[in-house]
């Protein structure tokens, strides 16, 4: 994969196979949402449009999808953050830093309409080598639904063991 198709694929096409199963943004889990994470200059944006079955009321989204795109837009800007940080962008044979989700706060700010492209921005408020807090503002139409906190971890050696 050459960079430029890196850039319209996301972080997320370049996890390891046993590292690409997320129900978020996996790209081997067939049931999931294949969030996609990306550079636009100094932010991360991640894209995504529900559909009716993301539905909370008539109209507007599921605030648990929201968290979900937040949490995976945020573990995959810190991927990105630290990959930078090492010297690397997308597109070269350095392996991607691991991050896990320490923690996640969501503010639902206005309700959130379905059918549309939601646009979670986000920025890189603190880091070191191995933990970065992503900070982040969800779109629809323009109008600014949501916002995010999320402290990313670097997945440890023995995570779950
Ligand atoms: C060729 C190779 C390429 C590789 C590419 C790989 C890329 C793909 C990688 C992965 C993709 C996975 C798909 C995306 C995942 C989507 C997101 C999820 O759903 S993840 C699942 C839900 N999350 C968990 O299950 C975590 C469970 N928790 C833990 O495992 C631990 O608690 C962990 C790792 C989060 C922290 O472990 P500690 O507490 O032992 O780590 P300590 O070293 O003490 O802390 C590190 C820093 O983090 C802060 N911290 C830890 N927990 C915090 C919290 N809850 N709130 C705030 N800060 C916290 C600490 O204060 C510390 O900060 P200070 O460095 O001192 O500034």
């Amino acid at each position: 994969m050459n960079r430029d198709q890196a850039e319209a694929r996301g972080v997320q096409a370049y996890y390891p196979k046993d590292m690409a199963w997320c129900y978020g943004c996996g790209r081997l889990n067939e049931a999931g949402h294949h969030f996609q994470t990306n550079w636009e200059g100094e932010e991360t944006v991640t894209t995504y449009t529900p559909c009716s079955e993301h539905m909370a009321i008539p109209g507007f989204v599921y605030g648990g999808l929201i968290a979900s795109l937040l949490d995976c837009h945020s573990t995959g800007s810190a991927s990105l953050a630290l990959y930078r940080d090492q010297g690397h962008e997308l597109g070269s044979d350095a392996p991607l830093p691991r991050c896990v989700t320490a923690s996640l706060k969501v503010d639902y700010l206005k309700p959130t309409p379905l059918g549309v492209k939601l646009i979670a921005r986000g920025k890189i408020r603190d880091m070191n080598n191995k933990k970065v807090v992503v900070e982040s503002e969800l779109y629809a139409e323009g109008i600014l639904c949501a916002r995010g906190e999320v402290v990313a971890v670097s997945m440890p050696e023995n995570f779950g063991k």
